[in-house]
């Protein structure tokens, strides 16, 4: 592909997403294996660029007065690249499949903004920090005197973590597995079983994907699933199981042994964690997608569960580096009307659980109103009454987690952050629920 229509692809993808429901990085692969013939430098620069004017959204659009995709593209190439308009004329030829010509417009917004910083002084804040301005006085009021330098790791660069699964090998197995394929991995952060990669590569190429020696997840929502402390016989349920991120890491530490329930709302989300268990080797797994029918069957299931894990619906705002435009996409009614569903969800888990054993609620956001609050108001409501926080260095242990415990003893949640965990940003609460008073 010539630089030029490199840039066409990449203002076509920041199209595509813009128009999606679905999150950026879904759309990217979609977009990519729509396109085989596209080598590997030329997939590197379209996404790189694509992602590069996600995280730049705010400030490219206030220098072009919320402009056009092409227009912020143009902004970007002058802005961040340095470009001046006789290196602009040489990849918007209208050539083959190079951009058209720019307009006399465009080239005046070029002239104009050539020499300029990106970040000038005088730009707000919000658009600096690439934050919706409606969400700046919660993320201050609520993520502590550095919450700065949390919105500026959130539109960072995410690496790609893997995690060796455990029925197959172990951590150096699949390091091993996957240098076979020329591919370098460091240890991730926190979870035993992490590895890191920085450089882009094709997994899924990979014997090493593809006979299920390692999956993509991101370190702490590793953790998350270490703090189910799931253990070989026990029954243990994923109440919002989804595409089965965690439901495999469960799988892998009940070693295929006792009873695994995946349950989720979205039966195509189930078909794909489906695909992956059996990749994994995973063979102790039940799926069942949940609707209107399944009240009564949920029922007969009360009290039968050791662990229940409630990995619930949320903005996913601890997820941004990986989906920076996620962020333009919230509204404050989404807030209010996940809060309420998170409520109904935990309830709902909550009556699965045994005597004596735990509910484990994770979101993958960094807001109280859908972590620390949820949590109390479930404790203080009636589903709840039965239910005490474990500490979280109590369930750290348990687990067996070797890395030290990031949080102070008398902890009952955990909040990890990319600019202080190196991880996304992840809550984990652990309930217990009390058990039978011995006679
Ligand atoms: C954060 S995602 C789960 C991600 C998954 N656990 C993983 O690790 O890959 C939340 C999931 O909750 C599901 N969900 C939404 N409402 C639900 C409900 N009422 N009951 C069960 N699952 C629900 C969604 O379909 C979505 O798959």
């Amino acid at each position: 592909m010539t630089p030029g229509s490199r840039l066409s692809a990449a203002l076509d993808l920041l199209v595509e997403i813009a128009e999606s429901p679905r999150p950026a990085d879904a759309v990217v692969q979609g977009f990519l294996r729509a396109r085989r013939y596209m080598g590997g430098g030329d997939r590197r620069a379209v996404t790189s660029r694509v992602y590069g004017l996600l995280r730049r959204h705010a400030r490219l659009g206030w220098w072009t007065g919320d402009g056009s995709a092409r227009e912020r593209l143009l902004a970007d190439l002058v802005l961040t690249d340095g470009l001046d308009g006789a290196a602009l004329k040489t990849l918007f030829t209208g050539k083959g499949h190079d951009p058209a010509p720019l307009s006399a417009d465009e080239r005046a917004l070029a002239a104009r903004l050539r020499g300029q910083p990106l970040e000038p002084p005088e730009m707000p804040e919000a658009a600096r920090l690439e934050l919706p301005a409606w969400l700046e006085p919660l993320f201050e009021g609520s993520l502590g005197k550095d919450w700065r330098d949390v919105v500026a790791a959130l539109n960072g660069e995410a690496p790609l973590d893997l995690r060796a699964n455990a029925l197959k090998t172990d951590r150096e197995g699949a390091r091993a597995a996957l240098a076979d394929a020329g591919i370098d991995a460091v240890d991730g952060p926190l979870a035993p079983l992490a590895l890191r990669v920085w450089e882009r590569v094709n997994l899924a190429a990979t014997p090493a994907f593809r006979d299920g020696l390692v999956e993509v997840q991101d370190a702490a929502s590793q953790v998350a699933a270490a703090l189910v402390c799931a253990a070989p016989g026990m029954a243990v349920c994923d109440f919002c199981a989804g595409a089965g991120g965690k439901t495999l890491a469960l799988a892998g530490a009940m070693g295929n042994g006792g009873r695994l329930l995946a349950l989720d709302v979205s039966a195509a989300r189930l078909e794909r964690a489906r695909v992956r268990l059996r990749r994994a080797g995973a063979h102790n797994a039940t799926l069942r997608a949940l609707d209107e029918a399944s009240r009564k069957w949920l029922k007969r299931q009360a009290g039968g569960f050791d662990r229940v894990l409630v990995d619930a619906p949320c903005t996913g705002t601890g997820a941004w580096r990986r989906n920076p435009d996620a962020r333009w996409r919230l509204s404050a009614d989404d807030l209010s009307r996940l809060a309420v569903e998170q409520d109904a969800i935990l309830a709902r888990a909550a009556r699965l659980v045994k005597p004596g054993g735990r509910l484990v609620y994770v979101t993958c956001s960094l807001l109280p109103t859908e972590n620390e609050d949820r949590v109390a108001a479930f404790l203080g409501g009636e589903a709840g009454t039965a239910f005490t926080p474990v500490p979280i260095a109590r369930a750290w242990t348990d687990a067996g987690l070797t890395a030290p415990c990031p949080v102070p003893e008398s902890a009952t949640a955990l909040r990890l952050s990319p600019d202080r965990h190196d991880t996304d940003g992840f809550f984990v609460a652990v309930l217990e629920r009390a058990a039978p008073a011995l006679t």
